[in-house]
């Protein structure tokens, strides 16, 4: 059986990343890497770091499954994941919340596992890990929640206390 993508979504810094890699020793499941126009620095995260031209050329070339804009960045997932579904393993990948739609089209096994935290702990959580500065964190925490669409098999989990 092929395997699914398993939309990892939530707000910033509710611990999606943070997540992600409890998996990493799961047989037969792996981390999709993203390809961002953020400079690869340290982080919870591997990902691909590229400039905005290449990640245009990549685009053009097909190379992208799913991609989108957040926080004056570019996101994409790379196509490459559907070699590992094909193969029957589970793809976990972090996408926008307003891309569960499309990748549920997309993808013909797709769940998604949705992280919820208080906004008294993702201000804490985003100012401890800071990556972004106060007023990029203060438009994460005002970023629109999102109301997942009819059909898509949903795992809902409450990221307070301990991780
Ligand atoms: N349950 C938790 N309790 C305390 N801190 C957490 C918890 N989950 C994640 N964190 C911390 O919050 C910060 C943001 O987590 P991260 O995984 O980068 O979130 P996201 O990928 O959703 O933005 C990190 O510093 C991480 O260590
Ligand atoms: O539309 P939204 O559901 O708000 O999500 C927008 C983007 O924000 C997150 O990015 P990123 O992983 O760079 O940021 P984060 O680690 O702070 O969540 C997430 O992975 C999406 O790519």
């Amino acid at each position: 059986m092929i395997g699914r993508f398993v939309a990892v979504v939530g707000p910033s810094g509710v611990g999606k990343d943070s997540v992600k890699q409890a998996f990493v020793l799961e047989p037969n499941v792996v981390l999709a890497r993203r390809i961002i126009t953020r400079p690869a620095v340290g982080g919870a995260e591997d990902f691909e770091g590229v400039s905005d031209t290449a990640f245009d050329l990549l685009r053009q070339a097909d190379a992208f499954a799913l991609h989108w804009s957040a926080h004056g960045l570019r996101y994409a997932i790379p196509r490459s994941v559907d070699r590992d579904i094909a193969a029957g393993r589970d793809v976990l990948g972090n996408i926008s919340r307003g891309m569960i739609a499309e990748a549920a089209a997309r993808f013909a096994r797709f769940e998604v596992i949705s992280l919820t935290a208080s906004r008294t702990s993702l201000a804490q959580r985003l100012s401890v890990r800071a990556r972004e500065d106060a007023a990029d964190i203060a438009r994460r925490l005002d970023r629109p929640s999102f109301d997942f669409p009819c059909g898509v098999k949903v795992h809902h989990i409450v990221n307070e206390g301990t991780l």
